[in-house]
């Protein structure tokens, strides 16, 4: 299909050569024969104005993964968690899972052609990065594309072999590799296999092996060559050589023990790519994107995808927190805030409890949320509380907010965190925890409380509402006070200070809807028996809320 059919063709006629060049890719040396950058029209005058941002872009030509641990789906996974914008040219569509390849469907040559003008006329790539190219033809489209809309740098994963043993680019596809990629690649990756295919079935079976191919690929053409040692046998570290032309470097890390490293290849790939693209010098992006495949691998090390040998890993580092040990279907609901227990490390003391005892004791008596307010405590003593203290209230599906500490939140992965007007303004600490953290906001007044509202918290903590020696210096604001910030906010609110269980039915009583129940501390914490006094302090609320 011919893809100019598409489009106005005054318009196609107007995007080509419309390039823009990015980054120091085209400031550092790079060979006539590499394709050179056009200067700039249309697409420069956009990103001139001052106002508008230029986003790092990464092309990936490759085959679809089914399974999407491998190919075009990690090359999309790897550029979004690196910060950078991936499109896709997809070469081939294949059945693929944990097992292995079940079929290839390759794309035709003319429908490839047509993705790739379509990306490469319009948005400005900054490095094009190839993955699964499965016939000559293909890679014969792909240098006339590039031939015709120059990128400033190309990342060559001459995929032929995945890990699984499955052949996806067959032998025939070494001589176009050999012919027309590798003279203009500014680095190959090839793992083992790869690298003795493209070299005539050389042996490489010791790291001394991959030393003698990464200069032997050097000298096809590549400016930069990494051999990557993943599959390499007997080898107690990942070791991967880069050479670039003069000197050679043995990254190395260790092995992480994990079935999951399908599609490592393509994500490092992905990664070099993103790196250049926001403008590192290529020995950087490699060791950059090394230690990225490597931390994620042993993130997702004990993940379960799929029931053959290997399966995908986590590039976003997100599916732990949610699986079904520790994910509440809710972000929030105000009803959480009912019973609202916020722990204080020197009652504790004083009663010879732990924080762990403290907290599980209030979830015994119906506390609906907990925060971790452990002033003066060390950094390291907070966060090990906190991941104890998670792993109480996970299971009853009782949230655990942080006082706070956004980076004590954030490292547990707490549900959320409770801020003052002098802690992290709530705005920042909503976009360091993302839409689905709870984030509650103290606030005294109207004005804070819209602003709470303006910054994207949750609820309002309001008070003191009666005298309370927790805090000093604290400033009572009355049930007056807190009917004033409830009417004025659209907010669920929790009243804060010196409530317990003799007054906690006359602060309900206020009847502002979005009131939604009390928080304590020496009620709950500074008395013998937290259990009892908590289920005290529960009936209480259930009564008040009872009453018309
Ligand atoms: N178990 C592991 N622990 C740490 N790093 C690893 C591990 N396995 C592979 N790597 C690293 O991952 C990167 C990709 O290497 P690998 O040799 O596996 O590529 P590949 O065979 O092309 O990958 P795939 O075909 O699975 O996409 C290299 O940097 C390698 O050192
Ligand atoms: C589509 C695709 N590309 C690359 C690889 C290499 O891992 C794979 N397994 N599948
Ligand atoms: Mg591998």
């Amino acid at each position: 299909m011919d893809c100019s059919g598409l489009l106005p063709s005054s318009r196609l006629f107007f995007y080509q050569n419309s390039r823009v060049l990015s980054s120091q890719l085209t400031s550092t040396r790079r060979r006539t024969r590499t394709f050179a950058a056009l200067g700039g029209d249309c697409a420069a005058s956009v990103t001139k104005d001052h106002s508008m941002m230029k986003i790092p872009h990464v092309l990936t030509v490759a085959g679809s993964d089914s399974g999407a641990g491998a190919g075009i789906q990690a090359d999309l996974k790897a550029c979004a968690a690196r910060g950078v914008y991936c499109s896709t040219v997809i070469t081939a569509v294949t059945a693929q899972n944990t097992v292995g390849v079940q079929g290839v469907n390759i794309v035709p040559e003319e429908f490839v052609a047509a993705q790739l003008k379509s990306v490469l006329s319009d948005m400005q790539v900054d490095v094009v990065k190839t993955g699964m190219l499965p016939s000559i033809e293909l890679i014969k489209v792909l240098h006339q594309s590039l031939r015709e809309f120059p990128v400033p740098a190309l990342v060559v994963d001459p995929v032929m072999v995945s890990t699984s043993g499955d052949v996806l680019a067959g032998p025939s596809i070494v001589s176009g590799f050999r012919e027309d990629l590798l003279s203009i690649a500014d680095i190959v990756t090839p793992n083992v296999k790869e690298a003795s295919a493209l070299l005539g079935g050389m042996q490489l079976a010791t790291v001394a092996d991959m030393y003698s191919a990464a200069k032997l690929l050097h000298n096809l053409g590549p400016r930069n060559v990494l051999v990557k040692g993943g599959d390499l046998p007997d080898s107690s570290d990942a070791i991967d050589i880069f050479f670039d032309g003069e000197d050679f470097h043995e990254l190395r890390s260790s092995r992480v023990k994990t079935r999951n490293t399908h599609g490592t290849g393509c994500t490092l790939a992905s990664c070099i790519a993103a790196e250049l693209a926001k403008g590192s010098s290529m020995l950087s992006a490699v060791k950059v994107a090394k230690r990225f495949v490597e931390t994620a691998l042993d993130y997702s090390k004990d993940i379960v995808i799929g029931s053959g040998p290997q399966g995908p890993f986590d590039h976003l580092l997100r599916l732990k927190s949610t699986s079904c040990h520790s994910y509440r279907p809710d972000a929030f609901s105000p009803s959480d805030l009912f019973l609202y227990a916020v722990t204080d490390p020197s009652m504790n003391k004083r009663w010879g409890r732990s924080v762990t005892d403290a907290v599980k004791a209030a979830i015994g008596g119906g506390a609906t949320i907990i925060q971790l307010r452990e002033k003066d405590t060390d950094t390291r003593d907070f966060l090990e509380a906190a991941q104890a203290c998670l792993e109480i209230c996970r299971p009853h599906g009782v949230p655990l907010l942080i006082n706070d500490r956004i980076d004590v939140a954030l490292a547990c992965d707490a549900d959320g965190v409770h801020i003052g007007q002098s802690d992290m303004p709530a705005h920042v600490a909503r976009t360091l925890l993302g839409p689905n953290k709870i984030i509650g906001v103290s606030c005294k007044t109207p004005e804070q409380a819209q602003q709470a509202w303006i910054d994207g918290a949750d609820y309002i903590g309001c008070g003191g509402v009666y005298p309370t020696n927790t805090k000093a210096n604290n400033l009572t604001v009355g049930l007056d006070g807190l009917k004033t910030v409830c009417l004025s906010s659209k907010l669920p609110v929790v009243a804060i200070g010196g409530i317990g269980i003799s007054n906690a039915s006359a602060v309900m009583k206020l009847n502002a809807p979005n009131l939604k129940g009390v928080a304590v501390v020496s009620a709950l914490f500074d008395r013998e028996c937290v259990l009892t006094e908590t289920k005290k302090l529960h009936a209480v609320l259930t009564e008040a809320k009872q009453m018309p």
